[in-house]
């Protein structure tokens, strides 16, 4: 099943086009890291996906609801979002902050249902002070635990690795994907850090301009940035043929430069097949496709928002 559908999902601000014809799935038990840049049209999508913004046009379909769309208050609550500012009440504590809106959703034991988030997020219950004295991290833990409450089937995290130091970053990597496993949460996660992401996602979208520019797995993502070999031949089209034919388990591909790229072939066995055949070699290299890199060219290289509309 579809957690999250979008059918030509837009959304336009004046003369901003944030979100442009997005056709995306999220599958049940998904971990979807969102990747683009600054700008691109992360947040605008995750909050149409929340019901916290209109679409211009298109529809989100939740929980594979086609009548509804899932846009009901039924499928809202089974929704957490971590959107933007938390929603934090800096006067309170974090433990009051959690049983303000345990209570608010009707939940009974809404203490204890405090102490369990914050033990999953690393926080301590027993901490007294206001939130207002807690550091960005850890109104992020609690932004987070707040997002729990009501134990969602979805979670919706924009940029939830944003003012973690390293390791408030690895606590709430473990905490996400313990939520995945052991309670099958579906979770989205947008973010313009590709680190963090690529440890934690199962599956990849990449936004550029609020148009989806890709969409894969963990898998495909390791396979194209897996490592290679890079050959420069004399005579590359005779090369070629004969090099195809000495390695039948191998893939090719032509460089804009004429090099070909050999994957699923050793640097040894390419070199050996080149000498047998008689190839002449005039570059012989081994390569990794940097995943960062291989982002970047997705989501439309390393210039800056191109235009500076407010917001
Ligand atoms: N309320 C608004 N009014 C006008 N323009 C907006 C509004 N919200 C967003 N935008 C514009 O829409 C575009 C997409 O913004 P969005 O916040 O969705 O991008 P993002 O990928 O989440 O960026 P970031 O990583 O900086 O948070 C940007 O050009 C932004 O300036």
């Amino acid at each position: 099943m579809n957690v999250i559908e979008t059918h030509g999902l837009t959304k336009r601000y004046r003369r901003k086009l944030a979100v442009d014809n997005l056709d995306m799935t999220v599958a049940a038990g998904d971990i979807y890291g969102f990747v683009g840049k600054n700008g691109s049209g992360k947040s605008t999508t995750m909050k149409m996906v929340a019901g916290l913004a209109r679409p211009t046009a298109g529809e989100v379909v939740l929980f594979g609801d086609p009548e509804h769309g899932g846009a009901t208050p039924q499928g809202f609550s089974r929704i957490g979002a971590l959107i933007e500012s938390p929603g934090v009440l800096a006067s309170l504590t974090a433990r009051d902050n959690l049983v303000a809106k345990a209570l608010a959703l009707g939940m009974t034991h809404a203490g204890q249902v405090a102490d369990d988030l914050l033990g999953l997020v690393g926080l301590d219950p027993r901490d007294h002070r206001r939130v207002k004295a807690y550091s960005l991290g850890m109104k992020q833990r609690l932004g987070l635990a707040l997002a729990l409450v009501g134990s969602p089937d979805l979670l919706l995290l924009d940029e939830p690795f944003n003012g973690l130091d390293p390791e408030a970053t690895r606590a709430m990597r473990l905490a996400l994907v313990r939520l995945n496993h052991e309670h099958g949460v579906t979770i989205m996660i947008s973010s313009h850090v590709l680190d963090q992401l690529d440890r934690v996602a199962k599956r990849f979208g990449v936004i550029a301009d609020g148009r989806l520019t890709a969409e894969f797995t963990d898998e495909e993502l390791h396979e194209r940035c897996g490592s290679s070999v890079r050959v420069r031949l004399a005579a590359p089209e005779r090369g070629l043929a004969l090099l195809e034919q000495a390695l039948p388990q191998a893939t090719f591909r032509a460089e804009p430069d004429g090099a070909l790229v050999v994957t699923g072939a050793a640097l040894d066995k390419v070199s050996a097949a080149c000498f047998s055949a008689g190839i002449e070699v005039r570059e012989l290299a081994q390569q990794e496709r940097d995943i960062e890199e291989y982002f970047v060219e997705l989501m439309g290289g390393m210039d800056g928002e191109k235009d500076g509309d407010a917001r």
